[in-house]
């Protein structure tokens, strides 16, 4: 966004101009949502209190009672600007400020560089408190806009409006559990898409004269817990998966019968449209090793990430890895930067797409390309729910989706089932809500 900011900038609009079209937008979603509710703004020194100076006035302007609170006079020219064009008074923010029904946060967006001092975000938090609706203005106040970590605690709002594409802070944790709801505004520039929230997926057509394997043959391998590699199994069945196939030197019980068993391994067997490895594999290190020997692509999951050891081992695989926290850890070790910066290092060394999962699963390209989950429902935090979706990524990988557009379409895909499911889902109802999960792509 900053570097779209400047091309903006140098192709001739003005900062004011943006700062026009995203208080605007600011006001027009407060008003959408809070109606004529009088509201307190806190404006901070930078261009997020100039947003917040023009939001006052388009909402003064529409007749709602609006106050405005401020740490200090503006100090960005855009910001003195936005100032200039308010009529009304401005209040200094201090322990005496009077709280209102609706509390708009201007004060810091992007350009917060430390938490907010002691006295100020007490403040803040009173304020907060003693609304009854909180609206956030690009970031809520105290979040690293680019990590997601609180610089200082960060009280919950109800909605964020954010302007021109979303920030990492409102797709990762812990900020985006602050956020609310985000309502992003168009101000007229645009942000690179190589980093971007995932979208609906297009799958592709079913070719009319296919057939079961060109549809797709999943191969999972079984290891030492039989039961979460027959979630795999049946999550890439729903996901349209033209044959999945378990190999398994003991019977699973209550597999579905159209999922094929067999105590062979098979695995260079041309047709494999995906393997899966890892889930209840337990310490049987020899099953991974044999999937690393097949040129299929593949999911690797649960125990196989333990147990790889090395990133490197996956160079000139064809591979797509789906770590939860320890996992990543544990393969990647402690590295650096925010929850985006450490998917995409960890891509770039393993040459794999990785599929980051959590309350804010990300899934990273070693090409760069960076995709943020839209929030999934918390009951997702409950065992097997990953087994279901390495079955769903290597379903869609045998379907003919390129890695990263198959995990992507994938992780979609596992949080709308889950939101179909209910919050009482446990896996293996998961499982069974993908068909009516794809059938959202038919509407
Ligand atoms: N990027 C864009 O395209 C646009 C951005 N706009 C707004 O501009 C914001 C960014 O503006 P700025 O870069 O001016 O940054 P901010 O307004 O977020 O904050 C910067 C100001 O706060 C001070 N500051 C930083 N950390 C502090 C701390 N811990 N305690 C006290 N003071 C602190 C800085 O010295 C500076 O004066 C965005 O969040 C958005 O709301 C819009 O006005 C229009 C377009
Ligand atoms: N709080 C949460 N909110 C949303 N999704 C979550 C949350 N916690 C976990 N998930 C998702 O649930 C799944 C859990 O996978 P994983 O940790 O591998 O569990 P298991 O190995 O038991 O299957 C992942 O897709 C993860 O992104
Ligand atoms: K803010």
């Amino acid at each position: 966004m900053r570097a779209a900011e400047q091309r903006a900038i140098a192709a001739g609009t003005s900062v004011e101009a943006l700062m026009e079209r995203a208080g605007a937008a600011l006001a027009e979603a407060a008003y959408c949502h809070a109606g004529k509710m009088p509201a307190l703004i806190l404006c901070g020194p930078g261009n997020n209190g100039g947003d917040g100076y023009v939001a006052a006035r388009h909402l003064a302007d529409r007749g709602v009672e609006v106050r405005i609170a401020a740490i200090s006079e503006p100090k960005s020219e855009a910001a003195k600007w936005a100032r200039g064009q308010w009529r009304g008074e401005v209040e200094a923010l201090n322990s005496s400020t009077g709280p209102s029904l609706l509390l708009i946060d201007a004060l810091f967006g992007t350009g917060l560089r430390e938490g907010l001092e002691d006295a100020l975000q007490k403040q803040f938090y009173r304020l907060a408190a003693d609304s009854q609706m909180r609206i956030a203005c690009d970031v809520p106040s105290g979040v690293d806009s680019d990590s997601g970590v609180e610089l200082s605690s960060v009280p919950g709002f109800e909605m964020t409006v954010t302007f021109g594409a979303l920030k990492p802070a409102h797709r990762l944790m812990p900020s985006m559990g602050k956020c609310g709801r985000v309502v992003l505004a168009d101000i007229g520039i645009e942000a690179s898409p190589e980093w971007h929230e995932l979208g609906q997926p297009v799958l592709p057509a079913l070719d009319p004269g296919g057939h079961k394997y060109s549809r797709g043959l999943v191969h999972a391998l079984a290891g030492k817990m039989p039961g979460a590699i027959a979630l795999s199994a049946k999550a890439a069945a729903y996901s349209g998966a033209g044959y999945v196939r378990v190999s398994t030197s003991r019977s699973i019980d209550g597999l579905p019968s159209a999922i094929v068993q067999t105590d062979t391994a098979e695995i260079n067997d041309g047709r494999i449209g995906c393997l899966i490895v890892g889930p209840g594999m337990g310490d049987i290190p020899r099953v991974l090793t044999l999937a690393l020997t097949s040129h299929a692509p593949k999911v690797i999951d649960a125990d196989a990430i333990t147990h790889l050891g090395e990133p490197e081992r996956l160079r000139g695989q064809d591979a797509i890895i789906t770590p939860h926290q320890g996992e990543f850890e544990r393969l990647f070790g402690k590295l650096e930067g925010s929850k985006a910066d450490r998917a995409l290092e960890a891509a770039k060394r393993s040459g794999a797409v990785i599929v980051y999962k959590g309350p804010d699963t990300l899934v990273a390209s070693p090409d760069g390309r960076l995709g943020f989950a839209p929030p999934a429902p918390a009951w997702l935090a409950s065992a097997g729910t990953g087994d279901v979706l390495a079955g769903m990524i290597a379903a869609m990988r045998g379907r003919g989706l390129e890695a990263f557009e198959a995990a992507s379409a994938a992780v979609w895909l596992h949080g709308r089932a889950a939101e179909i499911a209910g919050a009482q889902m446990i896996a293996d109802d998961l499982a069974a809500a993908i068909p009516q999960a794809l059938a959202l792509l038919n509407d």
